[in-house]
Parts: C-alpha cells; structure tokens; sequence
C-alpha cells in the first residue's frame, strides 16, 4: 500500500565534534519512503540510526543535505516553524515513553491533539477514539504509573496518531519491554501497516524488523543494505514470503 514519496532525504549528514574528535554520524544518505510503508533501520549499536531518525523528524539539524516532509522542506526551516510542523504532522514513538505523568492516558493523547491545533471538543473525542483502537478505552483515566510498559506504549502511539501524522518515527519502540509486551507493540504495528499508517522505526528486534515492509541496515552512518518483503509479514503469526 504505497505510493508518493511522503519524507525524502538527499546527501543527509550529521558530524558530531569537530577536527580531531570528529564523528559522521549520518554520511550522506539518500533516502524516499513511499507513503505507506513500514520502514525499520536496523544495524549495530553506533551506527547512527538514532541520528537519522531524529535527523528525519526535524529534532536535530544535519550538517549537510536536504529533507523534504510531504512538501515541507524541513533542514531549511525556523524553529518554530519546525515545531509546529512537528505538532501538526509527525507522530513520534520513543523507547522510553515520554508520557506526561500527572496526565491521565487520555489526557496524554488529547494533549497532543490540542497542540496539533484541534478543537477541545474533537481532541477529547479522537483521543478516546485512539485508545479504543490500541485497546485501551478501559485504562483510558489510568495514570501512567498504573499501567503496564506494553500498556504505556500502546499510549505513546495512540498519542502519536492524535495528530493523523503524514509519518510516525519509532525509536527503539520495544527496547524497554518484556516478550509479552514487546509482541502488544507488534500488533499494534501491523495493524497500522495495514491501515496504511507510513512508519519509520529504528530497532534492534528482528520481530519488528519482520513486520515492515522494507529493512535498511546501516553501517558507519550510512545505507550497507537495503532490502524490500516481497509478501505481507505478520511477525506474530504468518510466515513471509522472503526478500528481493
Ligand atoms: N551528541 C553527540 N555528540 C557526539 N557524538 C554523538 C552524539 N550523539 C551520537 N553520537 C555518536 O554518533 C554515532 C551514532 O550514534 P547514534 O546514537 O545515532 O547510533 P545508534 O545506531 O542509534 O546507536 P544505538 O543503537 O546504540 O542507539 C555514534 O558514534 C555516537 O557515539
């Protein structure tokens, strides 16, 4: 389920450091991610997948290169700019959670629904939706600190989709997880690959890494392979069809 080419980047390039101490995170990587697909990046720790990543949602500045949002060209933009593009169009999923403690799950995902920019009486009700469709309408008045890590997380992309992203940028989605949870997380990823949902993740976990659509492994901060499923994946069912 893909079509035009929804974030683009060109000769992308993060240096950390300076002379002697210098790093290239990222080194001038090429890169179009159809809208649709499930991307995951992969590659050993160091690498500089964290940096792309975080180079792709406008969280960090490259050196070097361009990045295209839909039609947003976003290495170019003022901060503020940049923030609300953030708001308005990318969803954003990390190991960690980064849920607001004192809110409620789905004061969490309203509150991201509110600075996206929609009305108080819609964000409530989306943010309800949301949680329904991660399986948490039940939990939904819970603090975070009275929920699982898998709960916590299916949260995080609920909060993530609040703003109907054109991308979700996942880092490490499953990094802070058991097995049970770990596999919470994986449902919920297939079921937004079918829904069409464009995903980037960066993880270490090839059962993620089973459910996209296409696997870049990186290598000193650039693309050593790039390889595209044939069939569908189901990591928690179904066996796939193999690589081209
Ligand atoms: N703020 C920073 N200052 C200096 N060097 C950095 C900084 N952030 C990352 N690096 C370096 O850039 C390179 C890429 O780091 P990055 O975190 O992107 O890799 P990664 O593949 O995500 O690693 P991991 O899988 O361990 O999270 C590494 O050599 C790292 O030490």
């Amino acid at each position: 389920m893909t079509g035009s080419t929804v974030l683009r980047a060109r000769g992308l390039t993060r240096q950390y450091g300076r002379d002697t101490g210098l790093v290239r995170a990222v080194d001038e990587v090429d890169l179009d991610v159809p809208t649709g697909q499930v991307l995951a990046i992969m590659g050993p720790s160091g690498c500089g997948k964290s940096t792309l990543l975080h180079l792709l949602g406008g969280l960090q500045r490259p050196t070097d290169g361009e990045i295209w949002l839909a039609d947003h060209r976003i290495d170019t933009m003022s901060e503020r700019a940049l923030a609300r593009l953030r708001r308005q169009h990318i969803g954003f999923v990390f190991q960690s959670f980064h849920l607001m403690d004192e809110l409620t799950a789905v004061e969490n995902v309203e509150l991201a629904a509110l600075l996206a920019g929609q009305s108080p009486g819609r964000a409530r009700k989306r943010a309800m939706h949301l949680l329904d469709r991660v399986g948490l309408a039940d939990r939904a008045r819970h603090l975070p600190s009275a929920l699982s890590g898998g709960q916590r997380q299916r949260v995080a992309v609920a909060r993530a989709l609040s703003n109907d992203p054109l991308v979700v940028l996942a880092d490490e989605p499953t990094g802070n997880l058991d097995s049970a949870a770990t596999l919470e997380v994986l449902r919920l990823f297939e079921e937004l690959r079918t829904a069409g949902q464009t995903l980037v993740v960066v993880t270490h976990d090839a059962r993620i890494a089973a459910v996209a659509d296409r696997v870049i492994t990186m290598r000193d901060g650039a693309f050593a392979d790039d390889s595209r499923l044939v069939n569908n994946a189901t990591a928690t069912g179904t066996v796939y069809g193999g690589w081209r």
